[in-house]
């Protein structure tokens, strides 16, 4: 099936309008303080191509906290910096089937995190990176895998996160006290709350999804962003672990790895080099935005983007 522009841009937009009649279903989040002031209204979607043709309706350039989708990012950073090895020596590579921010299997099966998706992984992974400013080394990869110089921190979402976060206190103070953790619970959980603050747009997270989707390169320069056996780890566990306890429903039913976050984004990386941005912050009881999952399955099956789909783009 190879489309035309024109017939493209009337799916996104068919899509959003869908996407706008399910909003009523959600809620925005409200554990963080701060992010209970975002507009419920907003709904947006971008699509990019590696040839650098870009689609978009609705909010795409609203700027919002990025949240959970920072542990796809802070990976790729341990990652490069600390190796394969340490990370996954500390951190393992199974769904769990529960909450995000569960504390559950710590307990009961394994002092390591399951996986870097879920809050208690992304801790571990931030006191993995190595360098002497992980926060501004974490700025710069997003800035670059963006290509959005002007992405910043959101300083009152990260002092809202900072002063509630006590359940993600609570991870890091166990994780501790099992040695799983190096370094000063409250000096990690500070990298980790600036990392969840910082702000993109869909637009950002489908430039995003389209270097992930093009194996770590930057069609425009050829440059090599991120190593591809990088890219293929983290887009492996974004389609295993990605939208937490909903990680299964979501790939049968889009099939596309995504990340989610509670301020309402997700980024979707589907097959021929395209990525895909969504931001709606009413999200549904397992925190994944409604707007955005009923986008990109019409996406998906309109453009025929599921990862086992055989159709031509
Ligand atoms: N699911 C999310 O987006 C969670 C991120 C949030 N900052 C938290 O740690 O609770």
């Amino acid at each position: 099936m190879v489309m035309d522009k024109e017939e493209i841009q009337r799916i996104l937009e068919k899509a959003l309008e869908e996407g706008r009649n399910v909003l009523y279903e959600g809620r925005v989040a409200s554990y963080i303080p701060e992010l209970a002031k975002a507009n419920s209204g907003n709904l947006g979607v971008c699509l990019m191509r590696k040839d650098g043709t870009e689609y978009s309706a609705g909010d795409c350039n609203i700027p919002f906290t990025m949240q959970s989708i920072s542990k796809t990012f802070s990976l790729i950073l341990a990652l490069q910096t600390a190796g394969y090895d340490k990370v996954f020596s500390k951190i393992g590579m199974e769904p769990t089937g529960d909450r995000f921010d569960s504390i559950l299997q710590l307990e009961l099966k394994d002092w390591r995190p399951f996986n870097p998706m879920i809050n208690a992984g992304a801790i571990v992974t931030a006191s993995c990176i190595e360098s002497p400013d992980p926060f501004q080394s974490f700025l710069d990869l997003v800035r670059r895998l963006c290509a959005n110089p002007r992405i910043s921190l959101n300083e009152s979402v990260y002092r809202s996160e900072k002063k509630t976060g006590t359940r993600n206190r609570s991870i890091a103070y166990l994780l501790k006290s099992d040695n799983v953790l190096d370094g000063e619970p409250e000096e990690v959980l500070d990298v980790y709350f600036r990392m969840c603050s910082v702000m993109v747009t869909a637009r950002d997270l489908a430039h995003y999804g389209m270097i992930l989707s093009n194996h770590g390169v930057d069609p425009q320069t050829g440059e090599q962003l991120v190593d591809s056996t990088i890219v293929r780890i983290v887009t492996t566990l974004m389609m295993l672990c990605g939208m937490y306890d909903e990680s299964g429903e979501y790939a049968v039913k889009v099939g596309m790895p995504s990340k989610s976050g509670v301020g309402g984004g997700i980024c979707a990386i589907a097959r021929h080099g395209i990525g895909i941005g969504t931001f709606g912050p009413m999200l549904n009881k397992k925190g994944n935005s409604v707007g955005g999952e009923r986008i990109l399955r019409i996406l998906s099956e309109s453009l025929g983007l599921h990862v086992f789909d055989t159709k031509e783009f």
